[in-house]
């Protein structure tokens, strides 16, 4: 039987060396932007790169819509199989002098690989009863399985090779939406899958459109890509590159990372080879426009990951400038794609401007968090955190799957809170690392291999690593510091529970946090947790302040319907021509459409 690192903590000598990293003692003190480090003659890991290919992707041509043509490649509607049509280009873009790395890392044994990997044991049923509704006009069937759409052969192998045996409630949804050509906006749980829902689309759609192709200007220096995934944070832009280029392997898609942090010469050189999806933080891509090395005019597909992120103070003027002032084609002549697991009401409004007829849809209530996780609230004064927390540490003897260890992740709500609390665990014989925006990018990036390694099992975070991130056997989420918003509480705890498996994070609260009790209490008992009557109590007495979910329990759902329908605790979806309700559990009052089960069958 494994033991987990908590009884290691237990049974290593005072002093003594816990966990695998044999750096990490009382008597040898690390700084921590040291720690963690591999050997100087041990390289990190880098992720596969092109960097070493020779020049050359033989690819039929840069895809685009032609100004003024139909930004709905794909049959509109649903019913039956939903596709067609598309380029059906054998082979991926290392047709011809340029090979492609497989991301699977199976070139000998495909069929055994597929059964090592992660996604064996997914509780599908964890799903089956999740409310859906969408609202806008026309709205596309949803599909039940990856088959009732034609992707094409090359990106159903590679759904195959992730071992994504049926299509998770949101990509049921999106996908077919996205392929009739619809802007879309869409709201569903953590870890619910949707970077595949706007990834498959916008592959499957390039495939598609590549016979149609209108050809970029000549400008040798200058990336004209097709398809623009934007996300807040590096690492989210690395892990959704990582994902897309599983996705688009042997599509003769080129997917291609700028994040800042990085050299950007490494960026522009994989640029020049050719992109057709450029996942890209905002910061870096503002740079690569004003350095006239990017141009935007052949987008045919802008997908906002954490849209509501994106949209809000911090990026909102980046965001604009990328969308709006650069050569970016407008809505309506871009297919625009916004994601996230929450959407406050006055971003939905924002996020409006950038779409075009666009279809609302809601997996689960908007905002809400999976009951996947277990909830627990610990009422801990600020001078008692620490202890609190240790005795969690040692407490946990969950060990993680498949022979993994069990991870933790510590929130903080500073980088001063972070690097301080990682060097308290570590001399206290815990294996910690940090991640936070003052460490460099090779230090963020080297801590989460060493968390995801289980070689520092316990990660202490600010929000840098809130939203996106998924890192398999996080058992564990500890809000050490709360956040003051609701929104990014379900976005922390949502880095456990993910894809079918369950959760548990813990929350220390104290009088700091009353703004957040109400809003806490409401989130808790939606996904059916138990809500300690002391933070009942706290909530009853608090009114609600920025945290405000809505007005009732199934309030913020799409903006353009609260205008027109009752609102205070009652069901206001019951219907109407706007939009669909799906469900299997009853609570959203909706019915199912002919042929439409609740969730993966
Ligand atoms: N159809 C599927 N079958 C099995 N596993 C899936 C499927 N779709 C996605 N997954 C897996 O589910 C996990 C979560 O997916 P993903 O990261 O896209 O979630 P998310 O909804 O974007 O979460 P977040 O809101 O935290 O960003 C990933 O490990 C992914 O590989």
């Amino acid at each position: 039987m494994t033991t987990s690192w908590a009884d290691s903590v237990e049974n290593a000598a005072p002093g003594g060396v816990v966990g695998t990293s044999s750096t990490q003692s009382r008597s040898a003190y690390v700084p921590p932007h040291l720690r963690n480090r591999p050997p100087s003659s041990d390289p990190p890991t880098a992720p596969p790169s092109y960097a070493t290919a020779a020049l050359g992707n033989d690819r039929s041509g840069y895809g685009g819509m032609s100004a003024g043509g139909s930004r709905s490649s794909g049959p509109r509607g649903g019913g039956g199989r939903i596709g067609g049509g598309w380029n059906n280009r054998s082979g991926g873009w290392d047709r011809g002098r340029e090979r492609e790395v497989n991301p699977f890392g199976d070139d000998d044994d495909t069929e055994q690989a597929f059964g090592e990997q992660e996604n064996t044991g997914i509780n599908f049923d964890a799903y089956e009863d999740i409310p859906v509704e969408t609202s806008g006009e026309n709205v596309p069937r949803p599909v039940t399985t990856f088959a009732d759409i034609d992707l094409g052969e090359a990106l159903n192998q590679n759904i195959r090779r992730c071992k994504y045996v049926k299509p998770t409630p949101v990509q049921r949804h999106a996908i077919p939406i996205s392929i009739a050509g619809r802007d879309l906006m869409a709201c569903a749980q953590t870890g619910s899958g949707k970077t595949a829902a706007f990834c498959f689309p916008i592959i499957s759609g390039i495939m598609r459109g590549n016979q149609f192709v209108q050809r970029p200007p000549r400008m040798p220096r200058m990336a004209f890509p097709q398809a623009l995934i934007l996300s807040p944070t590096r690492e989210l832009s690395c892990q959704i590159h990582d994902e897309a280029k599983k996705f688009a392997y042997q599509t003769g898609v080129r997917v291609v990372v700028a994040y800042g942090g990085a050299p950007i010469n490494q960026q522009l050189r994989d640029l020049e080879r050719g992109v057709d999806i450029l996942v890209a933080t905002p910061g870096r891509l503002v740079d690569l426009l004003e350095r006239a090395r990017v141009s935007l005019q052949m987008i045919r597909y802008l997908a906002l990951d954490e849209a509501d992120r994106m949209l809000d103070m911090g990026f909102e003027p980046q965001i604009r400038k990328i969308v709006q002032q650069m050569d970016m084609p407008p809505p309506g002549m871009r297919q625009t794609m916004l994601f996230s697991a929450t959407f406050p009401k006055e971003i939905q409004r924002l996020a409006a401007d950038f779409l075009s007829g666009y279809i609302f849809l809601a997996v689960g209530r908007v905002g809400s968090s999976t009951d996947l996780i277990v909830q627990r609230v610990e009422f801990v004064h600020e001078s008692d955190k620490r202890s609190h927390l240790m005795d969690l540490l040692h407490a946990q003897k969950t060990n993680g799957v498949h022979g993994k260890q069990a991870l933790t992740l510590v929130f903080v709500e500073t980088k001063k809170g972070a690097d301080s609390l990682e060097h308290w665990l570590c001399i206290n014989g815990f294996p910690a690392t940090a991640i936070h925006g003052d460490r460099t990018q090779q230090e963020r990036e080297q801590a989460l291999r060493s968390f995801k390694s289980g070689l520092t099992p316990i990660l202490v975070a600010t929000d840098v690593a809130a939203r996106g991130l998924d890192i398999p056997h996080v058992a564990h989420v500890v809000n050490f510091d709360l956040p003051n918003d609701i929104d990014d509480y379900v976005h922390r705890i949502g880095r456990t529970g993910r894809a079918g498996k369950t959760g548990l994070a813990t929350a220390f609260f104290n009088e700091n946090n009353s703004s957040l009790a109400r809003s806490l209490s409401d989130l808790m008992q939606e996904a059916n947790q138990e809500v300690p009557a002391w933070l009942s109590r706290v909530a009853a007495r608090s009114i609600y302040g920025k945290n405000r979910r809505g007005g009732g329990r199934f309030g913020a759902r799409d903006f353009r319907r609260e205008s027109s329908f009752s609102r205070g605790g009652t069901d206001y979806y019951g219907g109407g021509n706007m939009g669909n309700n799906y469900n299997a559990s009853g609570g959203y009052g909706g019915a199912y459409g002919a042929g439409v089960t609740s969730a993966w069958d």
